[in-house]
C-alpha cells in the first residue's frame, strides 16, 4: 500500500539554517547578485517558474526563510480552488511566496496581490524579482508594518474584501492581525486563511483561535483572555521567536484590536515540509459565516 504520508525529496533541500543569524546579513541582496548573473538571465525574464527555481538554487547553498516548494504547493493548489479577486500575503521576505502565489493568481483571473513587508531592504528585492519576473501588473508591495498597511489599505478603500490571506510574519502578530482584518471587515464570510509555520516552529495561540468556536471566542474575550488584546506576546512562544526581529529595533508592539468574535472558521492542518525537509505544516481556515445570521 502507498503512503498516504507526505515525502521530502531530500536532493532537493535547501542549505540547513543556521543556529543564530540565518537573515539579514546581506545574503537577500547576494541572492539579487546571483539570479541577475544566472547564465540564462534572458531566459529568466519574465518567467516566474525561471526565477523561483533560480531562487531555490542559492537556497540549497545558503539558507533562506521561504515558504518553499512543498508547502507552496497546497497555497497554489488553494489559489486554483479559491481564485481570489484579491489575495494578501503578511511578510513576503525576498519574494519567494509572492512570485509563487502571485502567479497562480494571475492564472487563476485574479486582479491584485499585496505582499506586505517591513523591511524596506527585502522589499526592494521583492521588487525587483517581481518586476524580472514579469508580475508587476497583479503584484503590489507594502513597505511597513503588516498592521499600518493593512490599516492604509483599507483606509484608501484599495481593499474592501481579502479573498485569501497568506500569514507568513511575526509569529506572534499572526492572531492580532487577523482580529484587525475581521475588525476592519476585511475578513468574513468567504475568506480563505492560510498560516505558514504552524509545526515549526508552531503557533499555538493562532491555532486555538482559529479551531474556537464562537461561545469559546466569546468567553475568552469576556475574560480578557484571548492572550492578542495588546499585552506581551503569548508565553507559549519561544524566546528567539519574540525577538526574531529585534536586532534592526523594529517595533514588535502587537495590535489590540478585538476581533469578530462571532465569525465562524472551519479549520484543519495540512502537513508538508520546510524546504530544508523539516516536517512544518500550514493550517487552511475558512470563514464559513456569522452565528446568528
Ligand atoms: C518567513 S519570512 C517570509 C517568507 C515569505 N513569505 C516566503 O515564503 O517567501 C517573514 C518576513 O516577515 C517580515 N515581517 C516580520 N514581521 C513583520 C510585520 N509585522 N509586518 C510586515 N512584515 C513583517 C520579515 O521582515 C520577514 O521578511
Amino acid at each position: 500500500m502507498p503512503s498516504a504520508e507526505p515525502q521530502f525529496d531530500h536532493s532537493k533541500a535547501y542549505a540547513a539554517k543556521e543556529e543564530d543569524v540565518f537573515f539579514d546579513d546581506g545574503r537577500e541582496t547576494d541572492l539579487l547578485h546571483f539570479v541577475y548573473s544566472r547564465p540564462n538571465i534572458e531566459e529568466i525574464r519574465g518567467n516566474p517558474e525561471l526565477v523561483l527555481k533560480a531562487i531555490d538554487d542559492f537556497g540549497r547553498t545558503k539558507y533562506l526563510m521561504n515558504v518553499g516548494e512543498d508547502k507552496g504547493k497546497i497555497v497554489t493548489e488553494l489559489i486554483k480552488e479559491v481564485k481570489p479577486q484579491t489575495m494578501v500575503e503578511l511578510g513576503g521576505y525576498i519574494g519567494y511566496s509572492c512570485l509563487l502565489f502571485g502567479a497562480a493568481v494571475k492564472q487563476a483571473g485574479g486582479q491584485r496581490y499585496y505582499s506586505l513587508e517591513r523591511n524596506p531592504v527585502f522589499g526592494a528585492v521583492i521588487l525587483s524579482l517581481v518586476d524580472l519576473a514579469g508580475l508587476s501588473d497583479v503584484v503590489k508591495v507594502e513597505i511597513g508594518s503588516s498592521e499600518t498597511s493593512l490599516k492604509r489599505l483599507h483606509d484608501s478603500g484599495k481593499v474592501k474584501k481579502i479573498d485569501l490571506m497568506f500569514l507568513d510574519h511575526y509569529k506572534p502578530a499572526y492572531t492580532t492581525d487577523l482580529k484587525l482584518c475581521e475588525e476592519l471587515g476585511l475578513v468574513g464570510p468567504g475568506s480563505v486563511l492560510a498560516a505558514d509555520n504552524v509545526i515549526q516552529p508552531g503557533n499555538p495561540p493562532y491555532l486555538e483561535y482559529v479551531r474556537a468556536s464562537v461561545s469559546e471566542k466569546r468567553q475568552k474575550a469576556e475574560r480578557g483572555a484571548d492572550g492578542a488584546n495588546g499585552a506581551a506576546p503569548d508565553a507559549r512562544f519561544q524566546d528567539k521567536q519574540v525577538k526574531q526581529y529585534a536586532r534592526r529595533g523594529e517595533s514588535e508592539a502587537l495590535g489590540a484590536s478585538k476581533g469578530r468574535p462571532d465569525l465562524v472558521y472551519e479549520s484543519r492542518l495540512v502537513n508538508s515540509f520546510e524546504p530544508t525537509g523539516e516536517p512544518d505544516g500550514i493550517e487552511i481556515t475558512r470563514c464559513v459565516g456569522v452565528e446568528g445570521k
